[in-house]
């Protein structure tokens, strides 16, 4: 990893709703991404991980808008880029993947149509040189027997094969960066840790940039180098995955970490956060966390507290740890 920046998002506010009744889904989030990194982004269900991502891509729905912000991707603002420059940067040198395989593949096309197509479109490779690339990619993400497997169709393979065909097709491309949401979440867990270890190893290999988005510090743990929790649109704390897990600062963070089954033990409950995510048109004022954190002070329910510093590349957004006196924003 070096720490020249390939991915820098500052400031961005992603809305959905007609204008006069929008609410934002993302809420003023700053983050980077170094070449050849490996981050994650953490939070529950609806906490904006996804939207950031779309936004990225710029594959936000009809229905919202970014309305804020700056999506740096080496020195092109991508919020700029024409429809035709962002479509070729999108599969091209950014590619993505999702969770679930069997719906992103098409089920009347071999597997091997479906890297070749891909390989056409971003690579200008076709017949003979296209499937032997396409053999070799399949073989680059471990499926056995490729020169046999590019004939199946996507019912023919298992969940873990499919998602390691759709990881062949994100890779046609030789993406700088490749952003991957919950990929692993439909699968069982021993092919989940796989399908992880096969992305590391990818990552270590080819040298691109990760973005993984999960709600399963679990995953965070086996994948990530740099850890982004987010929380009801907002990054609430950013740290090297190491002190994540030894110290973390945010109390959403203390309580994700609680709802982790410990590896060796039986336990009857695990300690979920109590309450869910607010939606985005019902934000509480002050921490967006204060109605289910027991730290909570009056002072939590007035200000939004800034990302704050904790260490080396350590930040989290709780003013707990300053007495509740130092809260701006
Ligand atoms: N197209 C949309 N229109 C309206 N609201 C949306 C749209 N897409 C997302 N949202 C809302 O934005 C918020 C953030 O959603 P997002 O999908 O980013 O969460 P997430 O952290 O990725 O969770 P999940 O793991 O469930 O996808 C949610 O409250 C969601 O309902």
């Amino acid at each position: 990893m070096t720490n020249e920046p390939l991915l820098c998002i500052s400031g961005l506010r992603t809305e959905f709703g007609p204008p006069g009744r929008s609410f934002a889904a993302v809420d003023g989030v700053d983050l980077s991404v170094a070449r050849g990194e490996r981050v994650a982004v953490v939070g529950e269900s609806g906490s904006g991980k996804t939207v950031t991502a779309l936004s990225v891509l710029g594959l936000i729905a009809e229905t919202g808008r970014i309305s804020a912000g700056e999506i740096l991707f080496e020195d092109r603002n991508l919020l700029k880029l024409p429809k035709h420059a962002m479509r070729k940067i999108r599969g091209g040198e950014i590619s993505m993947i999702f969770q679930e395989p069997m719906t992103s593949l098409n089920p009347v096309f071999t597997v091997g149509d479906q890297v070749i197509e891909a390989l056409t479109i971003h690579q200008g490779l076709r017949g003979r040189a296209a499937r032997a690339r396409a053999a070799e990619l399949l073989a680059l993400v471990r499926v056995p027997s490729p020169e046999k497997r590019i004939d199946n169709y996507p019912h023919e393979l298992s969940g873990g094969m499919r998602q390691r065909v759709m990881i062949a097709i994100a890779l046609s491309s030789q993406p700088k960066l490749l952003i991957a949401d919950e990929p692993t979440t439909a699968l069982d867990v021993t092919v989940q840790a796989q399908i992880l270890k096969l992305l590391k190893q990818l990552q270590e290999e080819l040298g691109m940039a990760v973005l993984l988005i999960t709600h399963d510090l679990g995953v965070v743990a086996q994948f990530a180098e740099r850890v982004i929790v987010m929380y009801a649109g907002k990054i609430v704390e950013t740290a090297p995955v190491l002190d994540i897990f030894r110290q973390p600062q945010h109390p959403y963070t203390e309580g994700l970490l609680g709802s982790i089954p410990p590896l060796h033990e039986d336990v009857d409950e695990l300690r979920a956060i109590e309450g869910v995510v607010p939606p985005p048109f019902a934000m509480p004022a002050g921490c967006r966390f204060h109605p289910r954190c027991a730290h909570a002070r009056a002072a939590c329910t007035e200000r939004t507290p800034p990302l704050m510093p904790f260490g080396d590349d350590h930040k989290a957004a709780c003013i707990r740890h300053t007495g509740y006196g130092v809260a701006s924003g």
